[in-house]
């Protein structure tokens, strides 16, 4: 039979969309697109709404009180290169459960992107930002509560800033949106934006009460010395293991006031929040790109191998030296590397640049720049799909080293080291690795940190190497 979901060669990407949106109309499944802009209670179905979006430049404005002033779900994305959206409210909302979580997402954007009725400029276009747990058959439990295996949000409304200049959207997903409902909307909510305080992040950090790690130094040992174990004997050649550190606030965490805070204290990183209830969000400032895809262009990077900031510029580059130099490291991240090539080869023509060193405030990574031409029709969701978890969070061979975390993992990663990212009708986007990050809400935060473990890694070396991985969370929630 014709599978719907698989793409045929000619067939375009619209076709594509189509194709698998009439099969959605004879699936009895829960609908996953949920409109939520009309009347309480009575969502339109898949494919009954019509997605009218409406934006307007406007004068710049703070977008942490923006983001402050918005209900769940509230959603925040910042690029090292200066985009950023912050978004409150959902216009729409697309969920995905399983291993066919990437086919549902893709079937159900198209659905809803059909007939999309936009201005303004592509910054401001309507994206889906959201992101997905590690494990396909991710259940939400605590401290993952409201975030299912994959969840984006089109923001009902929304802030955009790029080149210097600001926009104004609002979107709307009902059965009876048109262009001039959704203007008057835009007109009410500019009002409010001009209300806004000018706010700078405060400053005022929670403070933390208590810290507990949720794997002991001694259970870390143990689980190293058993995957070294296992990669010297042939099963396995790397598997990147994680720790989680619970943390009791002392006063509950602003979230919006942090990411602010890490514009300053970590410029060379991604911004991101994922908010998806108002209990909890999961964020941070990861330095790692998953992918970008713009066009048939696309743009990734293996990063892996770290080592500490020196306190003079001799000191950082002896250090930077030592991480190019040392053979395990080098090692550690070529798979990476290889792994990321292998991947994306069947799309098109892979090209691999040059070695070099990623620096961020507090430890420096190698890191390997890699682009790609695509030959064909490509959704970013596909390059997502097939590169995640790339060796820097996952392992080798894949399957085997998934099997290992969750063997060895006293926690569920839920959504870290997972992607983080949007896309748009076109199925152009960009993702973020989702490290360096937390789940927090009221009092509670959950930090994660993970490290590369090959043939020759120490447990206390690798132990050591933890603790700056969960620095940037860390320092922005003590006082
Ligand atoms: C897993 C993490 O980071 C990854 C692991 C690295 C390593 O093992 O050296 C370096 C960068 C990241 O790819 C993390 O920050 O939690």
């Amino acid at each position: 039979m014709n599978d719907p979901w698989k793409r045929t060669s000619g067939e375009s990407r619209r076709e594509r969309a189509r194709n698998r949106k009439d099969t959605l109309k004879g699936l009895p499944s829960q609908p996953s697109v949920m409109a939520q802009a009309g009347r309480e209670g009575h969502p339109p179905g898949i494919g009954d709404g019509r997605l009218v979006s409406r934006t307007r430049e406007i004068d710049d404005c703070s977008f942490r009180a923006f983001l402050s002033a918005q209900s769940a779900p509230r959603v925040a994305w910042a690029t090292p290169d200066g985009l950023e959206l912050v978004g409150g409210g959902a216009a729409a909302v697309v969920r995905a459960e399983g291993t066919d979580r990437f086919d549902t997402l893709r079937a159900d954007a198209a659905t809803l992107f059909d007939d999309i009725d936009a201005d303004g400029p592509p910054a401001a276009r309507p994206r889906l930002l959201g992101g997905l747990a590690f494990e396909a058959d991710h259940t939400p439990a605590s401290p993952w509560e409201g975030f299912p295996a994959a969840l984006f949000v089109l923001p009902r409304v929304q802030l955009t800033r790029a080149n210097d200049r600001t926009w104004l959207s609002v979107t709307s997903y009902d059965t009876d949106a048109t262009p001039e409902s959704v203007a008057e909307r835009l007109d009410t909510v500019h009002e409010t934006i001009a209300d806004l305080p000018m706010l700078r992040p405060s400053g005022q950090r929670p403070g933390i009460a208590t810290t507990r790690r949720l794997t002991t130094n001694a259970e870390w040992t143990e689980s190293v010395e058993r995957a070294v174990a296992s990669i010297r004997n042939g099963n396995l050649r790397k598997v990147v293991l994680a720790t989680a550190l619970d943390v009791t606030l002392a006063a509950p965490i602003d979230v919006p006031d942090t990411l602010e805070r890490f514009r300053r204290t970590y410029p060379e990183c991604y911004r991101f929040l994922v908010q998806p209830t108002e209990e909890r969000g999961f964020f941070g400032p990861p330095p790692e790109r998953l992918v970008r895809m713009d066009g048939d262009h696309v743009a990734t990077e293996a990063l892996a191998g770290s080592v500490e900031r020196g306190d003079t510029p001799e000191e950082d580059a002896e250090l930077a030296r030592s991480l190019e130099a040392s053979d395990k490291l080098g090692h550690e991240q070529a798979l990476v590397t290889d792994t990321i090539r292998e991947c994306l080869a069947p799309f098109g023509t892979v090209c691999v640049g040059e070695r070099g060193i990623k620096r961020l405030s507090n430890i420096q990574h190698l890191r390997t720049p890699i682009t790609a031409t695509l030959d064909d029709d490509t959704h970013v969701l596909d390059l997502v799909e097939v590169l995640h978890p790339t060796p820097a969070v996952g392992g080798l061979p894949p399957e085997r080293a998934r099997s290992v975390i969750r063997e060895t993992e006293p926690f569920d990663r839920g959504w870290y080291a997972s992607p983080v990212g949007w896309f748009d009708a076109a199925g152009d986007g960009e993702f973020v690795v989702g490290i360096r990050s937390a789940v927090a809400g009221g009092d509670d935060a959950t930090l994660f940190a993970g490290d590369g473990i090959v043939g020759d890694s120490d447990p206390d070396e690798e132990w050591a190497e933890l603790g700056p991985k969960f620095q940037p969370v860390l320092d922005e929630l003590d006082e």
